[in-house]
């Protein structure tokens, strides 16, 4: 889930604050360039203005001199009113030694001349010599520079060097801004966005700058780092999504395995019981279901007030039965009976059981006295009809019942064994009467 804040711009962007900075710089560097810069063209102005100082002292020393010595006063004043007029001069003063006289002294200055301490000046001893061999002393030039002129050469320089800083400075901070603007910050926020855009399903989706795959520089450093790191987040989730894959095939595989155990488990634990309950060689409840269901069955006639039959069925000289044809044909006889018994007594409830031996016993819900004997006598027609041969037995030529009936009475009894104990005793009347036959 992409941070909402990541892609808001920046409030103090890296561009902004390199401009920020170079600009300081500039400044301080036009700061301390300008006083540099005016120092030194304040010092070549007062030589400039002293070369020209001495420059119109050269031009008029001579001419001064004559003039003093001549008494050449228009001479004087015309000089005086010229040097006075050249741009650097700001103040003349010429004093004239006479002999047995007071000093006179000239002065001229400019208008807006004024005259400071520091303004250069130059003072000049006069001499004149009127003939080879003699100097004469004939007064005193002092010139002082004008402070207006170098206080403007001055200004006009500092603001050249100022407009020229500035200007360099403004150029400079915006060509660095325009760069790194240009060469990074695009950059660098094309990174930022392709990051807030990766997510799992992206992975594979390349981060490419727009600019010249030949440039090496740290971008191109970050551009195949990032991918690196890509590719091996990628490769990371293929292979956990692989083995994801293999396992969940493994889970499920071992789920159908557990599942088909269980099944198999279940079906032989199903088997297990029912071989628990029922006779292995006729297939019929054994005497411990019987036991079970006898009960229930009782307690629910009980209940209920129903009817309750019990039939015990025992096979006709079987001893001679097995001593004629052997033990095994004695078993095939025994499965076939316990067939018919199955058939005949096939109702909802009814439960035929193999007690043990040649000895069956059928439980008959819902039947009184005289519908068990008739499905009694069923059965046994339905051996006969079967006609299994018996050749030792002394009542018939086939296999025979002797069946013992009983019903229950439910004032006079209240266990289950009383019913069976009855039924038993009907089936030794039955056994005693003559066999193949129903006795109640
Ligand atoms: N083949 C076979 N014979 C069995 C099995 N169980 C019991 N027997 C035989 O069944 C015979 C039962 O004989 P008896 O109890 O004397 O009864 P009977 O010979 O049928 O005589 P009555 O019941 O009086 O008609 C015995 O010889 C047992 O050996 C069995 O599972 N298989």
């Amino acid at each position: 889930m992409p941070d909402k804040h990541a892609l808001q711009k920046p409030n103090n962007s890296l561009g902004r604050r390199l401009v920020v900075a170079t600009l300081g710089f500039c400044l301080l560097f036009t700061c301390v360039t300008v006083g540099l810069r005016s120092w030194f063209a304040w010092q070549n102005n007062l030589a400039n203005i002293r070369s020209e100082l001495a420059l119109i002292d050269q031009v008029f020393q001579g001419t001064l001199s004559k003039a003093i010595w001549e008494m050449d006063t228009e001479s004087l004043e015309s000089q005086m009113e010229s040097v006075a007029g050249a741009t650097p001069v700001g103040r003349v003063s010429l004093r004239i030694f006479r002999a047995g006289r007071e000093a006179e002294v000239i002065v001229r200055s400019t208008a807006d001349s004024r005259v400071f301490e520091q303004s250069p000046s130059l003072r000049r001893e006069l001499t004149f010599s009127p003939y080879a061999g003699a100097v004469e002393h004939v007064g005193t030039l002092e010139i002082d520079a004008n402070q207006t002129v170098l206080r403007e050469r001055l200004y006009h320089e500092i603001t050249n060097i100022l407009v020229t800083q500035v200007v360099q400075s403004l150029l400079l901070a915006g060509l660095i801004m325009w760069m790194f603007n240009h060469s990074v910050t695009v950059h660098v926020q094309h990174i930022a966005r392709h990051l807030n855009r990766l997510s799992p399903d992206t992975l594979k989706a390349k981060l490419s700058l727009q600019r010249s795959p030949k440039r090496r520089d740290e971008l191109s450093l970050l551009e195949a780092g990032v991918n690196d790191v890509q590719d091996k987040l990628a490769d990371h989730l293929d292979r956990q999504r692989q083995y994801e894959h293999d396992l969940a095939a493994h889970r499920d595989h071992l789920a159908e395995l557990v599942d088909a155990r269980t099944a198999e488990l279940s079906e032989a634990n199903q088997r297990l019981e029912e071989l628990s309950r029922s006779d292995p060689l006729t297939g019929l409840a054994n005497r411990r279901e019987f036991d079970d269901v006898k009960e229930k069955e009782f307690r629910r006639a009980v209940r209920s007030e129903q009817p309750l039959a019990v039939l015990m069925c025992d096979i006709d000289f079987f001893k001679a039965y097995n001593d004629l044809y052997g033990h095994a044909q004695g078993d095939r006889c025994l499965r076939d009976v316990a067939d018919i018994l199955r058939q005949s007594f096939a109702r909802a409830g009814e439960v035929v059981a193999r007690l043990g031996g040649e000895e069956f016993a059928v439980l008959l819900p819902g039947l009184n006295l005289e519908e068990a004997a008739r499905v009694a006598e069923r059965a046994t027609s339905a051996l006969a009809e079967r006609a299994i041969p018996h050749s030792a037995s002394l009542v018939s030529d086939h296999v025979t019942l002797s069946i013992g009936l009983a019903t229950l009475d439910t004032k006079a009894m209240d266990h289950f064994d009383q019913l069976l104990s009855q039924a038993d005793q009907a089936l030794y009347r039955a056994k005693h009467s003559g066999r193949n036959r129903v006795a109640c």
